[in-house]
């Protein structure tokens, strides 16, 4: 059994009143007592190409030590959603990362697809004005077994989760920030379809809606079971998901529906470069 907890938290101006308010934040959700907590997307930064430089920090800087400690204090696996990270050459990238109860990093996860998307009039974003995209598929160990981690856009590509789980993935974290066109008809639907696929958990995490920032998440935090059931799903305002999974379901669906087994893999194969 795991105990995970999603925050679905607004994303404020001031990066330290975030960091602040999500400590005051999970505080009230302690007495669950959460095994892994996850953040959102860009949860230190207004979700725009203006604000992505502004923000940015070096590896080791406020927001992760601020991370290293949230996790080992309160003796939780934090999936610190993602922030915009730079480097000695100046490159920002969208970088998620995973601390262990310890405040150990045992993952970092770099945007791989930037999301480049041009909806005829309606949503426009252009992540690769600002940022350079990470190379790496990132699968982890835990106390519970392996985990992937993706960031939003990323989890569009059939391919990357399969890849994650032929290196053992059991559970996909996702933080995310879908919007208000691609949300309402995409969100439920790719989680979904990747947990079936590959008989997974997945988990997506997503801020709050903040109409004041220029653009507009769509929330719905969710989690689904490797039978494609939606377990839990928030609406658009903040709030916390907590939900108890249960490990052995990915082994019972895979023994009754065995997908990964039926693949032709000598006809057909999935190879990382
Ligand atoms: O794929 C989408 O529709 C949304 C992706 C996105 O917002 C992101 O990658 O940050």
């Amino acid at each position: 059994m795991l105990n995970i907890l999603q925050l679905q938290i607004k994303v404020l101006s001031s990066k330290e009143q975030t960091l602040n308010y999500i400590e005051a934040y999970l505080k009230k959700f302690l007495h669950l007592q959460p095994d892994i907590v996850t953040l959102p997307e860009m949860f230190n930064c207004p979700y725009n190409n203006k604000s992505f430089p502004l923000y940015a920090e070096f590896e080791g800087d406020i927001t992760y030590k601020f991370c290293q400690n949230l996790a080992k204090k309160y003796n939780i696996y934090l999936s610190a959603g993602s922030i915009p990270e730079k480097d000695a050459q100046n490159h920002l990238f969208n970088t998620a990362y995973v601390f262990d109860n310890n405040g150990n990093c045992i993952a970092k996860h770099r945007k791989m697809h930037l999301f480049d998307i041009d909806v005829k009039n309606s949503q426009h974003f252009k992540e690769s004005d600002t940022l350079s995209a990470g190379n790496n598929i990132t699968v982890f160990d835990t106390k519970w077994g392996k985990m992937g981690l993706c960031i939003c856009y990323d989890f569009r590509f059939p391919e990357l989760a399969r890849l994650m789980v032929d290196l053992g993935a059991k559970i996909i974290l996702v933080p995310a920030a879908f919007n208000m066109t691609t949300g309402p008809l995409h969100w439920e639907l790719l989680f979904q379809s990747r947990a079936v696929d590959n008989q997974v958990f997945t988990i997506g995490t997503a801020p709050a809606r903040n109409l004041n920032a220029s653009y507009h998440s769509y929330g719905h935090s969710i989690i689904v079971s490797p039978w494609g059931k939606i377990l839990n799903q928030a609406d658009f305002e903040e709030t916390a998901l907590f939900t108890t999974i249960n490990l052995n379901e990915i082994n019972l669906v895979r023994e009754q529906i065995p997908l990964l087994r039926h693949r032709r893999l000598d006809i057909y194969e999935l190879t990382q470069k």
